[in-house]
């Protein structure tokens, strides 16, 4: 169905090519994982497959591609749009549209399909990603997780032959992951669907994957069974991490074989109790924010009602719950830049001064109290350079000489960033590790993240968990919005549950996530009713020997 033939691609100023004397066959109906890490060039590989590497991103491609026996070099796109589908990472960029319904449309439009059968597809795809009460919304009112069902919607309509997903859940909460996984493996198994797919979170799609593409980042490609793969990549998903922490063999790739599997190990930490995941902090922490009643309506329609959240020093706080619950509408109301249409907001001043209410000061001045990395980071990159937006960053922060450079952050997060590089050319990944080293390098003493782990594979996660706890360890109070259930149980001490504009939960983070079967993580579902949360902490209490004994 999709066949790569000696597949070399360069872009302009970059020595080495991205992907280098690539030959990859795949067959149809197969479900193929593309992994790798930040900016090796899985998006370039997808982006081939439709010709959008190299008509539309600039850059040479020598070699054949051949998509359903056309070849791309002679099929711009729109040629191919009948047989390929495709899902980019930024849901936004795609959208052609004003609303979900007729985004949903548009591709059929294109293709002329009948009206009667468009509107039988739109009321199905409604249906299947839960978008039936927004079908009239405006797309730009959307949440994120929202437009990227549409987003993804919007190819599926169309029928094609082959779905190419770039991250396709990275902005959906863990039940939509699963449901949108679930309907992609139904359209697969059913109709002989052929998917490339490309993600971060192997945790969420690894089960579904026939076959791995790995880019180890020379510019091979490495192809072979899920097993296979991992037990040698340098990524895998906790559940991988676990088994070769175990030396399982075979590797289970679900959490019902990892249980099988994991008997010895349970039976053996029965009435240990896990290692605290994050330091405990050593003083009593200061309140940083304390916000009351915070209430956000949008054309009188609430999206987060009179809210009460403490912030203090030294904490780091998972902010979860459903798309739509109101958790972006809550850090802007709390950075204050986001409308509020009740409640208060009180950051105490260092020294003893006044209460401020971010609200009220200047945009530079908010951001020194509470720092805010939006949903869509390339919103604050409008620089010609990655230079130059860093040297503005320093330029602009005074928080002091203890805190690191923009530069030095960013190689924690995304090492080997050129500096000249234009920030439109960066990978998604190194474009929000460069808006992450902006954010932190101002220091505030409240960081509110909105979903910083999109996009980022795990190396750049442990980077930023360790960036994290340093910030909290200097006493700062951290707010992390996100999806990512592995993310919060290495990250987080406390999550705070968000549903319909209110907060539902709020604890410690063992307390919370271990006994969800939304937010659980890996480790916990093979090891329940244990409290472990993490790889590590299992590791740690299974000395060498008791590992090999687990067998
Ligand atoms: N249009 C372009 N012009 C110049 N360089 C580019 C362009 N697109 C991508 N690159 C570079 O090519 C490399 C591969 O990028 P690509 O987006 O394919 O990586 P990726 O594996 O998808 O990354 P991520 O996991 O962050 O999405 C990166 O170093 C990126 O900076
Ligand atoms: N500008 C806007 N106009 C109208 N409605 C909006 C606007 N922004 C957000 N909403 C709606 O408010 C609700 C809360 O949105 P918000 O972005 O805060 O959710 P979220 O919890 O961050 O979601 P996600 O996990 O998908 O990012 C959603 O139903 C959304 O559609």
């Amino acid at each position: 169905m999709i066949h790569f033939d000696q597949v070399t691609v360069r872009y302009e100023d970059t020595a080495e090519p991205v992907l280098r004397d690539v030959d990859l066959t795949v067959e149809e109906g197969e479900l193929c994982l593309v992994v790798g890490h930040t900016g090796v060039g899985k998006s370039t590989l997808l982006g081939a497959v439709n010709g959008l590497v190299p008509h539309f991103t600039g850059g040479t491609l020598h070699g054949r591609v051949l998509v359903d026996g056309r070849d791309t070099a002679e099929h711009p796109p729109r040629e191919l749009a009948d047989v390929v589908g495709v899902v980019g990472q930024d849901p936004l960029d795609g959208f052609v549209t004003d609303t979900v319904e007729e985004e949903l449309a548009y591709a059929m439009e294109q293709l002329a399909i009948p009206p009667a059968t468009m509107r039988k597809r739109v009321e199905e795809t409604l249906d299947l990603l839960g978008l039936a009460d927004l079908r009239h919304r405006a797309l730009y009112e959307l949440s994120g997780g929202q437009q990227q069902r549409v987003a993804i919607g919007s190819v599926l309509t169309a029928h094609p032959r082959i779905l190419v997903l770039d991250e396709p859940t990275s902005a959906l909460d863990p039940t939509a992951a699963e449901e949108v996984l679930a309907a992609v493996t139904r359209l697969v198994h059913d109709l002989g669907v052929t998917v490339l797919l490309a993600e971060h979170r192997l945790e969420r799609v690894v089960q579904y994957a026939d076959r791995v593409i790995h880019l180890p980042g020379d510019g091979r490609v490495v192809c072979g069974s899920p097993a296979e793969i991992f037990r040698t990549s340098s990524i895998a998903p906790p559940i991988v991490e676990l088994g070769r922490a175990a030396g399982w063999d075979p590797l289970p790739l679900s959490i019902r074989d990892a249980r099988r599997a994991a008997a010895p190990v349970r039976a053996r930490l029965a009435g240990t109790a896990p290692a605290p995941v994050r330091p405990v902090p050593a003083a009593a922490p200061a309140e940083l924010l304390k916000a009351r009643g915070v209430t956000v309506t949008y054309q009188g329609v609430p999206a987060v009602r009179a809210v009460d959240l403490h912030l203090r020093g030294g904490e780091v706080t998972a902010l979860m719950g459903r798309n739509g619950s109101g958790k972006s509408s809550l850090l802007w109301a709390l950075q204050g830049s986001g409308p509020r249409k009740a409640g208060t907001v009180h950051i105490p001043t260092a020294g003893g001064g006044k209460d401020a209410d971010p609200q009220k000061l200047s945009a530079a001045g908010a951001r020194r109290l509470v720092g805010l990395v939006p949903q869509t980071p390339t919103d604050l990159l409008y620089l010609e350079s990655v230079q130059q937006e860093l040297d503005q960053a320093d330029s602009e922060s005074d928080a002091g000489t203890d805190s690191p450079a923009a530069r030095e952050i960013l190689d924690r997060l995304a090492p080997g960033i050129d500096d000249a590089t234009h920030p439109r050319d960066l990978s998604e990944g190194q474009k929000l590790a460069l808006v992450l080293a902006i954010q932190l390098s101002a220091a505030p003493r409240v960081l509110l993240l909105d979903e910083p782990t999109r996009g980022l594979d795990y190396r750049a996660k442990a980077e930023l968990i360790r960036i994290v706890d340093d910030l909290a360890a200097e006493g700062r109070a951290v707010v992390i919005s996100t999806h990512d259930v592995e993310f919060v149980a290495r990250a987080a001490d406390r999550v705070v549950v968000m549903a319909e504009g209110d907060i539902v939960a709020d604890g410690p983070t063992g307390e919370i996530i271990v006994a969800s079967p939304v937010f659980a993580p890996q480790t916990a579902k093979i090891l329940a009713p244990l409290p472990y949360l993490t790889v590590a902490q299992v590791a740690s209490a299974l000395p060498d020997d008791e590992t090999d004994r687990a067998r």
